[in-house]
């Protein structure tokens, strides 16, 4: 299933500059794509047409979910949870509303590591408990878009190892994932294609894939394990300590890694392609913005 925004427009207040600029894109079931671009640039504007919160001025949106009826899941900013409520009634709320049992509930705070603290009250859990409460009650109904905005903020390494994960698993399952982020170095390796927004435009959709330079650096639980799935796979691969150094790209190794259930603590590539991209935009826009 593709869903797809075809030649979309958003009016800004006032006499500003449309919030988003004839837009088309085509988004791909089991695929994870990353927002990125400056502060400004249109990437939370372009999430809520995705979510149906804002109507188009032109344009089509077309096969989202929630047009057929389907939840979809969403963590937006600031959490919108009451924060009197404890975590398993927060769940059980959202359970309630997507028609799930209490089971799903209480597993899905395990899932997203609140499994100990379910009798807690929301304004009592960290700003890091809070964003993984707010992708649980995103994630509870198995939705198959799931738009994450700036999803690791307040999140510890772990939590960014751990929403790493999530974002696998999401995949695997045939999701179609969005997440945007300023954390490009994260974000690199947990995405498959970059969409470049700047000033309300999608300047470009690049393949992670296609485009990084090969190599990364990966830590996990049991370096050996990774070593041989990658020689089995007939990727080259080095060891030093619990990092194995991988001639492939970081989306596929943690794929790897993932699926054999090993723990991956770090991922670090050597390409940085989200930083010379977002680079070559923003010096774009200053140029621009210089110009006028
Ligand atoms: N509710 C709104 N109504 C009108 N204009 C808005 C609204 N929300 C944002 N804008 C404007 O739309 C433009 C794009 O903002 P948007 O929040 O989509 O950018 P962003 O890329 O998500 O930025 P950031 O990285 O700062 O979160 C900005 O000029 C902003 O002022």
């Amino acid at each position: 299933m593709v869903l797809e925004l075809q030649s979309v427009w958003l009016r800004g207040r006032g006499r500003a500059r449309p919030r988003i600029h004839d837009a088309s894109i085509q988004l791909e079931a089991g695929r994870v794509y990353g927002l990125i671009g400056p502060n400004g640039a249109g990437k939370s504007s372009l999430l809520a047409v995705l979510a149906g919160l804002v109507r188009p001025d032109r344009g089509t949106v077309r096969d989202v979910p929630w047009q057929r009826g389907e939840p979809i899941g969403a963590v937006f900013g600031d959490v919108d949870m009451h924060r009197g409520r404890t975590v398993r009634e927060t769940l059980l709320l959202r359970s309630r509303l997507v028609g799930r049992t209490p089971d799903e509930a209480e597993s899905m705070a395990v899932r997203v590591g609140l499994g100990a603290v379910l009798r807690r009250r929301v304004a009592a859990l960290s700003l890091g408990m809070r964003m993984r409460l707010s992708i649980g009650v995103a994630l509870l109904g198995s939705p198959m878009l799931v738009l994450l905005d700036e999803p690791m903020n307040g999140l510890d390494p772990d939590g960014i190892a751990w929403m790493r994960g999530v974002v696998s698993d999401l995949r695997q399952a045939g999701a179609t994932v969005v997440v945007s982020s300023h954390l490009l170095g994260e974000l690199e390796t947990m995405i498959d294609d970059a969409i470049i927004v700047s000033r309300g435009e999608i300047v470009c959709v690049e393949s992670i894939a296609d485009t990084a330079a090969r190599g990364c650096d990966i830590e996990v639980d049991e370096p050996a394990r990774l070593l041989a799935a990658m020689s089995d796979r007939g990727v080259p691969a080095t060891m030093r300590g619990r990092v194995v150094h991988v001639e492939g790209t970081a989306p596929d190794t943690v794929r790897v890694a993932v699926s054999i259930g090993l723990d991956v603590t770090r991922v670090g590539v050597s390409g940085r392609v989200l930083e010379s991209l977002y680079g070559e935009v923003a010096s774009a826009e200053f140029e621009s913005e210089g110009a006028r």
